[in-house]
């Protein structure tokens, strides 16, 4: 979907450096981290593996987030349903009520790709939310960066406010 190229994105965008070749970037096996600060608060992100084999290790990341980046790819309308679906069993797990969710809608930049409307309508989120619960829908576009820095920026004001953080 881009999670690892979001996070390089995210990375160069706050910490001023060069982001890695997306050609070099290589799916998720391990975990990566990006520590970064924004407006004064500090970020760890930790970016995993979205192969289905791999996601029963995502829950042990649950009960120390403070909030949820979810990227789908926007392009792939084959799997959009199956993306939904992962997500709204996510949103059901104990240790992430109430989390901050921002939801990327990725590859803007690809022929065919929902936009950030047509996401979020597809994704039903009200049906999983808590009605209080901070969430926000970007298309974004990780190759080059596009609608990034103000998606990080919206999360970081939603973390502020977030009773997850004491
Ligand atoms: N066109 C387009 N391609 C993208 C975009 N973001 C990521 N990609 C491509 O999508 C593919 C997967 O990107 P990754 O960042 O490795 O995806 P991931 O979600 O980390 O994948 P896993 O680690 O396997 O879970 C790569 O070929 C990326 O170059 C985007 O905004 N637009
Ligand atoms: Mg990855």
């Amino acid at each position: 979907a881009g999670k690892t190229t979001v996070l390089e994105q995210i990375k160069a965008t706050f910490l001023g450096r060069e982001p890695m070749p997306p050609a070099k970037i290589a799916p998720t096996v391990g975990l990566n981290i990006g520590r970064l600060q924004v407006r004064r608060c500090k970020l760890i992100c930790w970016d995993l593996g979205g192969q289905a084999a791999l996601r029963a290790i995502w829950e042990k990341y649950y009960s120390e987030a403070h909030g949820l980046i979810y990227v789908v790819d926007a392009a792939d309308t084959e799997r959009i349903d199956e993306s939904r679906n992962v997500l709204h069993a996510l949103l059901g797990h104990p240790d992430l009520a109430g989390i901050p969710l921002l939801l990327l809608a990725n590859k803007q930049d690809a022929q065919g790709a929902l936009s950030p409307h047509e996401v979020e309508a597809r994704f039903g989120l009200q049906q999983v939310l808590e009605t209080s619960q901070p969430r926000q829908v970007f298309g974004t576009a990780a190759l080059t960066g596009e609608r990034i820095e103000e998606s990080i920026h919206w999360l970081v004001e939603a973390l502020r406010d977030s009773p997850r953080i004491g």
